[in-house]
């Protein structure tokens, strides 16, 4: 959301995506996220920029690997957001843009190791499809539902990006945003969120 603040193109893009795939007659469904090819580009660019867990957890070597130089018992930690933003292999790569990955098969699912965000192998994130599903499903109601823009007197360069560090990353400060409808009072009456209207709401991602 903070990325999609501070880029208002990528916002306007992926509302209009969303408009063309999903209409403004209804909320959107589970089943519409593999028709969302823009919305799928930003949550892979979103874990291409700011991976949750920057450096992967700690594994050790039983054995010395073949062809490695690493002995047995080497203590190996994958740095995932310096794999993921490495100038040899991305260009621009510390710029927010979801395009890089349309009509690209490169995918965060532990098949492509210049980005790495749950991990690859047998240790994989068990939580990964559970996580991508929610990520883009959530992202889309609220980028299709509602109208979103920042308090009066900030513009996208003044959205806060401090990151908190710890075992996994995030915000270190809520971002204030102010929601509003943008489909008709039906819709939100249907799907049982008559409380949503003009409020500002911290959001913690
Ligand atoms: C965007 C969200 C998420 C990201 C980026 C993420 C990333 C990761 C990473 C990098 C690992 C370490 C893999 C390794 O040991 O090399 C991991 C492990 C794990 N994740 Fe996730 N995860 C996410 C969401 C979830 C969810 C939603 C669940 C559960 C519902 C989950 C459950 C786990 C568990 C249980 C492990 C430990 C697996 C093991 O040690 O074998 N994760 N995750």
């Amino acid at each position: 959301m903070t990325e999609l603040l501070r880029h208002p193109n990528i916002m306007e893009r992926l509302q209009s995506e969303l408009d063309d795939v999903i209409g403004k007659e209804r909320m959107v469904e589970e089943p519409d996220l593999r028709n969302l090819e823009y919305l799928q580009a930003v949550v892979k660019e979103t874990l291409r920029l700011h991976p949750p867990a920057m450096l992967g957890v700690p594994h050790s070597t039983t054995e010395a690997p073949k062809d490695t130089i690493s002995p047995a018992n080497t203590r190996v930690i994958v740095n995932v957001h310096a794999i993921s933003t490495d100038p040899k292999v991305w260009e621009n790569p510390l710029k927010f843009d979801p395009s890089r990955f349309l009509n690209s098969r490169m995918d965060v699912k532990g098949q492509h190791y210049e980005i790495l965000p749950f991990s690859s192998g047998r240790r994989l994130c068990p939580g990964m499809n559970l996580a991508l599903v929610s990520v883009a499903y959530t992202l889309a109601q609220l980028v299709h539902a509602c109208s979103i823009s920042l308090p009066e007197g900030l513009t996208p360069l003044d959205v806060d990006v401090e990151q908190r560090f710890g075992i996994t990353v995030g915000k270190r400060n809520p971002l204030n945003l102010l929601l509003t409808r943008r489909l008709p009072s039906d819709v939100y009456h249907k799907a049982g969120l008559n409380g949503i209207g003009q409020s500002r709401i911290p959001v913690d991602t």
